[in-house]
């Protein structure tokens, strides 16, 4: 071979390495760099990631939990194992594309919210107790869940005061159906008629949208309040040198927003000191300077962890306080799937023995959730109610006892008295970890006179604000803070049943902005 051909080998050679070189890292460089920040890191908006044990159920974190004050025992007590759902962890109940709870023969979400307490009353639907020696799992009590169940209607004595509404079998509690055997074909054969047991469903428990972000992802729903507050501020700011003029026109945006006189004040006496010693030129600043100051004015630094978590030998303890038709019940159903999805066990008692369509709500609520409900007598003392619910909630080890009272106005001395005692009354099982405030943020100042008189009477610790989604009012949410100086924790953004949200003033105010 000729020294040529072996130098042009050679040079081929070395340009095909270097072409290969050139390419591997050509193509490393387009590449996206995507690593794997499951383990070590938290999810991007800064919260702790939650192990799902929920049995499929989709927890993220967003609502943040802790343990009460009222702590007595230390080190929290595990949530439960998670339990196997037949159909799978991606199983999903039949989206019937509307977001109530309706079940045939059973109220709706928020059905006769607004009748008030001495309107006639509905007979109540009685369920027998389970019959379970230490508190194991219940017996069938939903219709929906057996075959050939009693109509929703039949009414069953209940032996005692107490009705225990056990949530749905977990799937290992069920029997497996006797073999099939396959009949002998027949000419013409006689009607069939079904004498063994046939194969008992399971009730579809139903997806929990994830948890986390849900400020951000309901943001559309403060577009009322998105007008008032946001855009009619930042069209004033943005318009260049503030007069005298201008500033009434911004103090009166706030006030018409439901800030209250305090909160207003305080934002304007803030913006004017730092438009007077920041650069803002653009409107982006303005709206930086905005967003900073109303931020401050939520003191982001409170408290605002629900005190849901238990302690060790008892779970905590939530009681639900509110005048009729701010959304108790609602709340409490929609903060019950959060805590199901975070993988607690938590029991619900209905303390509301006046008007049964209430209990039966929140009954619905538990049956979607697997949450037991503890149920009154018609007219039964609602301290005892509670009293038994979270006596119930020590026996069978249970995360969370969350109360539902009844709605009362706040200036009904007698009803007040009623709730004072509702609370002592537990107290003699269980302190009380939490006490939320349901407030509609539609009645706007109204709200306020409310919380006042509650939070004498039974010393609210957390304020969930109802309905932001209908109002252009959300300032209200300054305004609450400001007076009561107890924290907002939740807000509702709608009637859906995962449109609640814990509140985050971060959050908040990009969305009003
Ligand atoms: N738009 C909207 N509606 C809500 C919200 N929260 C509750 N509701 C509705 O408000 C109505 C009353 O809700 P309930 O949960 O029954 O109120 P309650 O305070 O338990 O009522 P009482 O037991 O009578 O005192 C229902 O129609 C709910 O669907 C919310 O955040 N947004």
């Amino acid at each position: 071979m000729n020294t040529g051909l072996i130098i042009g080998i050679v040079v081929a050679v070395i340009v095909l390495i270097a072409l290969i070189v050139l390419g591997v890292m050509l193509s490393r460089r387009r590449r996206i760099s995507l690593s794997d920040d499951s383990g070590d890191q938290g999810p991007i908006d800064g919260t702790t990631r939650q192990v799902d044990k929920s049995g499929g159920y989709r927890a993220g974190s967003g609502f943040s939990f802790s343990q009460g004050a009222s702590a007595g025992g230390v080190g929290l007590a595990e949530p439960p194992e998670p339990v196997v759902r037949p159909g799978g962890p991606d199983q999903k109940v039949p989206d019937t594309g509307f977001e109530r709870t309706e079940v045939d023969g059973q109220p709706g979400v928020g059905d006769d919210a607004a009748v008030p307490r001495d309107s006639a009353q509905r007979g109540i639907r009685n369920v027998s107790l389970p019959d379970e020696p230490g508190g194991g799992t219940g017996t069938l009590t939903d219709p929906d869940d057996v075959v050939e169940a009693p109509a929703p209607d039949d009414v069953v004595e209940a032996p005692a005061t107490e009705t225990v509404v056990e949530p749905a079998p977990r799937p290992e509690t069920v029997a497996e159906p006797e073999p099939v055997v396959e009949p002998e074909p027949v000419v013409e054969p006689e009607p069939v008629v079904e004498t063994e047991p046939v194969e008992v469903a399971a009730p579809a428990r139903e997806e929990i949208a994830p948890t986390a972000g849900r400020l951000g992802r309901l943001r559309g729903r403060l577009s009322r309040s998105q007008g008032a507050i946001g855009k009619s501020m930042l069209g004033l700011l943005g318009a260049g040198d503030l007069d005298e003029e201008s500033w009434e026109e911004i103090e009166d945006t706030l006030l018409m927003a439901d800030l209250g006189t305090a909160s207003t004040m305080a934002v304007v006496e803030r913006l004017r000191s730092e438009l007077a010693t920041s650069n803002v030129r653009t409107a982006d600043d303005a709206r930086a300077l905005l967003r900073r100051v109303l931020v401050a004015q939520l003191r982001p630094d409170l408290d605002r962890a629900v005190h849901a978590l238990p302690h060790a030998g008892r779970p905590a303890v939530i009681l639900v306080v509110g005048v009729n038709g701010t959304g108790k019940t609602t709340t409490t159903g929609k903060l019950a799937r959060v805590l199901v999805a975070d993988g607690r066990r938590v029991l619900l008692g209905a303390a509301d023995t006046f008007r049964a369509a209430a209990a039966d709500q929140l009954q619905t609520w538990g049956e979607r959730v697997g949450a037991a409900v503890v149920r009154g007598k018609e007219q039964a003392d609602p301290a005892s109610v509670a009293f038994d619910a979270v006596a119930k909630g020590i026996d069978t080890g249970v995360d969370v006892v969350m109360i539902d009272t009844a709605g009362r106005l706040h200036t009904k001395t007698g009803l007040m008295d009623e709730l004072g005692k509702v609370k002592r009354v537990v107290e003699k099982k269980a302190p009380v970890d939490e006490v939320l405030l349901v407030l509609d943020a539609t009645v706007g100042q109204n709200g306020l006179t409310q919380a006042r008189v509650f939070a004498e009477v039974v010393d609210i610790t957390g304020v969930v604000l109802t309905k932001l989604d209908g109002t252009a009012k959300g300032g209200i949410v300054f305004h609450v803070q400001e007076e009561l100086g107890v924290p907002v924790k939740l807000v509702g953004l709608g009637e859906g049943a995962d449109d609640l949200a814990p509140f985050e003033p971060e959050a908040f105010v990009d969305a009003l902005l």
